[in-house]
């Protein structure tokens, strides 16, 4: 397989102004390629950029210049509905704090992205989701409340969520922001087995250089700017 055809994610000279409460261009000819398989961080000082990057990279925020390829599909300049869809397909996200919905089990916050999506069948889904459980050592905890677990726990139920659809690509941001170093490093050791394990592609924003030491390959940002990648 060639280099373009194990493309994953492709940023191609990136720039995002803001423009209140002054014009600020926080983002500035970015550009890189995530290629399938890779466990990629992006690391850099608060404030330079990364949480937009990471926005427009997960289509959520289209306003920006340059151009971006998912897939290998050109995807600047879609609809908004059309990039739902894809987003719901292709992306699994991880962000610092669970979002999990307290009331609900775990096996049916898991559940949701799956049956939005509507791929599947909701015994197809129960099945996938005790599977993704499983890998996160959770399986026991299926028919508890989310508001029952620990932070560690929590979070590991949210990856497990993330990965209902079988996403082409994770995106991370500060998932281990929130917990301690022994939860931090449970969590970290599960992203390294969905890497080896399952080839899973993953984009991850840390702030924590242990995790970053510990990815595939490190995006270094600065001021708007890739430094190394
Ligand atoms: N909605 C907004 N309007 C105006 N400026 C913004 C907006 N969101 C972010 N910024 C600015 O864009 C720059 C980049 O912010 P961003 O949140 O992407 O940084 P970051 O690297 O993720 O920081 P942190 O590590 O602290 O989360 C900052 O100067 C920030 O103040």
């Amino acid at each position: 397989m060639n280099q373009k055809a194990q493309s994953v994610l492709q940023a191609e000279d990136i720039d995002k102004y803001f423009f209140s409460p002054v014009k600020n261009q926080v983002l500035k000819k970015v550009s890189f390629t995530i290629n399938r398989g890779e466990f990629v961080s992006v690391v850099g000082k608060s404030g330079c950029g990364k949480s937009t990057l990471l926005y427009i990279l997960s289509t959520m925020d289209t306003d920006y210049q340059g151009k971006l390829h998912l897939d290998q599909e050109l995807i600047t300049g879609k609809p908004h509905d059309y990039l739902a869809r894809i987003r719901n397909e292709k992306i699994g996200f991880v962000f610092q704090f669970h979002y999990l919905l307290n009331e609900f089990s775990v096996l049916e916050n898991i559940l949701i992205p799956g049956l939005k999506l509507g791929k599947y069948s909701r015994e197809e889904l129960e099945h996938r989701a005790m599977e993704k459980l499983k890998i996160f050592e959770m399986e026991e905890h299926a028919l508890k409340k989310a508001y029952q677990l620990s932070g560690g726990q929590k979070q590991r139920v949210a990856i497990a969520r993330a990965l209902i659809n079988d996403p082409l690509l994770i995106m991370g941001d500060e998932p281990t922001g929130n917990l301690d170093k022994k939860n931090s490093d449970i969590v970290f050791n599960k992203f390294k087995e969905l890497a080896e394990e399952f080839n899973q592609t993953m984009l991850i924003v840390t702030h924590d250089p242990e995790f970053a030491a510990g990815t595939s390959r490190i995006i270094e940002m600065e001021d708007g700017r890739v430094i190394k990648s």
